[in-house]
């Protein structure tokens, strides 16, 4: 999957990416790195076909129907149980979808009984990062997956979606964070000033510019912004 030479000026008349271009690899989760409000999400919004996506700029990405999208602060029904909640979203993917209780995956069965509205911030992120998951498709999108969880609740999420891409699903997220992202089965693009200015393993970022620290390196690398 490819960007080449993108050009989106928001309504405002901003330049929010000026000649833009990825290359996003398959057998790596894919990371979109930098400063806030640089464009990382309105970018998720353009490869998930939320906002209308140019073909002569987008080359080798699933169809709509092919894409799992999670965005920040999905609304699901406060009162109704994660059973619930995830049989309804497997029957509304396949209404011949039919799941009893114990073929919950894992990470649901301990709140399976719980209200969705009773689980803690990061509990429901994991239980939206479990069902999302679950869906059968090409490629997915998650929107600062690790936002607002404790360590071990980010390094839960991360791991489930390094698991998805290990079984060959295409990944792609957003992330202000470093932890959970350390090695070679990721593929890191920092954005800033509307390109794609590093596009390579934290390896490769690391010796780039001369660290053995992500967030220095980030740090450094965002200095060069100014
Ligand atoms: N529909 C819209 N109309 C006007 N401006 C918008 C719209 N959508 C996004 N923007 C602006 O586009 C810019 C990029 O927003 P975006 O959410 O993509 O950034 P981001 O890199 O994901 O930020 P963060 O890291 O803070 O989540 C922001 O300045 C935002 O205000």
């Amino acid at each position: 999957m490819e960007i080449t030479n993108f050009n989106y000026a928001l309504p405002d008349g901003r330049q929010l990416y000026d000649n833009l271009s990825a290359t996003f690899v398959d057998d790596k989760v894919n990371v979109l790195l930098g400063p806030n409000g640089v464009g990382k999400t309105t970018l998720l919004d353009f490869i998930s076909t939320v906002n209308l996506r140019p073909d002569e700029n987008f080359l080798g990405f699933p169809a709509f129907k092919q894409i799992a999208y999670q965005l920040q602060g999905v609304p699901f029904i406060p009162e109704a149980t994660v059973a619930d909640t995830f049989k309804m979203v497997m029957a509304i993917e396949n209404p011949k979808n039919q799941f009893a209780i114990d073929n919950l995956p894992d990470g649901l069965v301990k709140v399976a009984n719980t209200k969705f509205g009773q689980l803690s911030g990061g509990q429901k992120r994991l239980v939206i990062i479990d069902i999302i998951s679950q869906l059968n498709r090409e490629l997915y999108l998650f929107d600062e997956p690790e936002s607002g969880l404790d360590p071990q609740m980010a390094s839960q999420a991360i791991a489930r979606i390094h698991d998805l891409n290990q079984k060959g699903k295409k990944v792609i997220m957003t992330s202000h964070q470093f932890q959970n992202i350390n090695n070679d089965d990721y593929n890191l693009l920092f954005m800033a000033e509307g390109k794609i200015r590093f596009n390579g393993t934290p390896t490769d970022f690391l010796h780039a510019k001369g660290t053995d620290n992500l967030v220095d390196a980030y740090i450094k690398q965002a200095g060069m912004m100014g």
